[in-house]
């Protein structure tokens, strides 16, 4: 702790008379006191004046009152002197008006604190502050919170190192204007309130509304902190007997002796504090008031009393008792002290420390998202599954087209089968006369075949020599099977014997080949058929031309060597073909679903990497 100047002080005293009522208008009130100067106040009716720091007539705001004489202290407070402004006067005089006022007409000494209190702030930049209110009512002698009405009968606390604190009491951190409003309004709605003779809304307790005020300098250099409290306190009126007429309830009665037993120690603290003189001990402890006020009344704080007055002559005696007390208390001397602190354990060094630490965090998490959203591994990941995801749907597009030529091929087919089989029964129960007009048709018929046959061979042969790069047909010898068919293929088939051409038989002499041919070609699929390629399996597939072509040189060989056509099992070679169908089917199936997962997977990489993306912008526009 520093003594500033170590210069003493006495309390700041002001009178406040307010203006007639409507009750003393309507009763012709006449005036009671004379304002000769503004420092001083006499009886109209007698000699007596007496002199304060300031006195304020009817006609003064309470914005001026609070320019004259608070805003100093309020300011004071800011830079870690602790403050205390209390209202003290008869009931009706004047204090909630000059406390509290009304935020739209007549602000009182509270909102305007406040309001200073923040421009203050906004003014200093080289400073940081740490507000915590607090909002609390002497009632009947107990101590309530008016932030939070369940917490009642607060004890007090009294420790060399924090002083008189009141246990458990609400302390909020506030950041705004307009958040000390809405707990200002909060706490007025819980404050004890009632009609008397006097006053329509009286104030039935003391009320102390609390500011802790944190001040630290900015630089690194200045570790000092500075902590003042504020109290700002709307004291309850001293009560007559009239107050409540000789009706007045045992509830009424026992609020007004509270009351009027604090203000009176009250009254004797200031008197005792005033006479400096005598060694009589100090009654703090005699009511909850005093003991509230008395770290400010015992010389931590700067003290501005304004005592308030009504201008009647019937209210005199209250009034000449209320400036004898403002007089004793103009007395009061104190030496000031700032609150200086140079450990940790003030709330703004333990929440910039909090601060830091965090802003330590944040960086590191900034830092590792940025990484790991730069990662190339990450980006890698994402790449690599779309390029997958896009091979297995160009995979599944190839096996949905071919799926749909086979499913054409095997209706093709199956039409072909229906032609094939009335055909078969009509060459079974005809015979043929090679002299009727149906054997000339036959010839004829065989010499087309025969030229197309030729025509064939030599397209097979000039496969085979390797002439030509994209073989649509290839044929090795008549067992082989015949293949239509990529590169793939093509070259799996190469494990088959190179033909030599000089030793090819004569296709339209081979009787063997007409029969083999197509049984061939049956026994190449169905091996083929284990094979796990869907794709080479499908391309195995005969065609409805190629049975129509077998066919017909079957057909034609039969015809010229007059043997019977060999019966060739269609319905087989239907159901091998459907067999492969069914499983490419499967595949497809299976396509489908690897599809479906990949593209889960990549929906929640991308997902994943806006969600990175999304915080790491956050972090940094912070
Ligand atoms: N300076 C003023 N100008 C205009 N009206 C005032 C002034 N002071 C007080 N009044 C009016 O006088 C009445 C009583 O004032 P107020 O309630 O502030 O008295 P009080 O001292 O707080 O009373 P109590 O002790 O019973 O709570 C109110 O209607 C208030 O509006």
């Amino acid at each position: 702790m520093e003594v500033e100047d170590h210069k003493e002080e006495h309390f700041t005293v002001a009178v406040r008379v307010r203006p007639f009522i409507t009750r003393e208008i309507e009763s012709a009130a006449k005036v009671g006191w004379e304002l000769p100067g503004p420092t001083s106040i006499k009886e109209t009716n007698g000699e007596r004046m007496f002199i304060y720091d300031n006195v304020f007539d009817q006609s003064t705001s309470t914005q001026i009152l609070y320019e004259e004489i608070c805003e100093k202290l309020v300011w004071k407070s800011l830079e870690g002197y602790n403050g205390c402004i209390f209202c003290y006067g008869q009931t009706g005089s004047g204090k909630t008006f000059t406390m509290q006022g009304s935020r739209k007409d007549s602000p009182g000494i509270v909102p305007l604190s406040i309001d200073s209190i923040f421009t203050y702030i906004q003014q200093t930049p080289d400073k940081s502050f740490l507000l915590r209110c607090s909002y609390l009512e002497v009632y009947n002698e107990c101590v309530n919170d008016l932030l939070n009405p369940s917490l009642l009968n607060l004890q007090i606390q009294e420790d060399k190192q924090s002083g008189v604190k009141v246990v458990g009491a609400t302390e909020t951190v506030c950041t705004s204007i307009s958040q000390v409003n809405s707990l200002l309004y909060l706490g007025e709605t819980h404050k004890q309130i009632a009609s008397t003779n006097f006053n329509m809304r009286s104030s039935r307790s003391h009320t102390i509304f609390r500011m802790i005020i944190e001040s630290k300098s900015r630089s690194e250099a200045d570790n000092c902190l500075n902590v003042a409290t504020l109290n700002l306190i709307d004291l309850a009126g001293s009560e007559g007997a009239n107050v409540h007429g000789p009706t007045a309830s045992a509830h009424r009665t026992r609020e007004m002796s509270f009351i009027n037993k604090s203000l009176l120690t009250l009254s004797t603290v200031i008197m005792r504090l005033s006479d400096r003189t005598s060694n009589t001990p100090i009654p703090y402890r005699d009511s909850k008031l005093t003991r509230l006020l008395q770290p400010s009344l015992q010389g931590e704080s700067k003290v501005v009393i304004i005592c308030n007055i009504s201008p009647s002559l019937d209210s005199y005696e209250e009034s000449l008792s209320t400036l004898k007390f403002a007089q004793r208390a103009k007395k009061i001397k104190q030496i000031i002290v700032k609150n200086e602190i140079h450990d940790s354990k003030a709330l703004i060094v333990k929440y910039e420390h909090e601060i830091k630490t965090l802003q330590e965090k944040l960086r590191d998490m900034e830092t590792k998202l940025f990484e790991e959203s730069e990662s190339q591994d990450y980006n890698d990941t994402v790449v690599k599954m779309e390029l997958k995801l896009s091979t297995i749907q160009e995979e599944k597009d190839q096996l949905d087209t071919k799926m749909e030529s086979l499913m054409q091929d095997k209706l093709e087919m199956q039409s072909e089968l229906e032609r094939l089989r009335s055909m078969i029964l009509v060459s079974e129960n005809v015979k043929i006369n090679p002299e009727s007009n149906d054997a000339e048709q036959f010839t004829e018929n065989n010499s087309k075949l025969n030229d197309r046959r030729r025509v064939r061979l030599s397209v097979m042969r000039e496969s085979v020599s390797g002439s030509s790069q994209s073989i649509a047909r290839v044929s090795y010898r008549p067992s082989e099977i015949l293949l239509k068919s990529g590169s793939d293929i093509e070259s799996r088939f190469r494990k088959f014997p190179t033909i030599d051409e000089s030793k090819v038989p004569d296709i339209s002499d081979s009787g063997e080949f007409r029969e083999t041919m197509l049984l061939d070609k049956l026994d190449n699929l169905k091996e083929l058929l284990e094979s796990e390629e869907p794709l080479e399996r499908m391309s195995m597939m005969l065609t409805p031309q190629d049975i129509q072509e077998a066919r017909e040189f079957i057909r034609h060989s039969d015809a010229h060597e007059k043997k019977e056509e060999p019966q060739i099992d269609f319905i087989a070679i239907i159901q091998e073909q459907d067999g492969i169908i069914q499983s490419l089917q499967g595949v497809i199936e299976e396509k489908d679903e690897q599809v479906a997962l990949l593209k889960d997977e990549l929906e929640l990489c991308r997902a994943n990497l806006a969600r990175i993306q999304k915080q790491l912008k956050e972090m940094k526009n912070k």
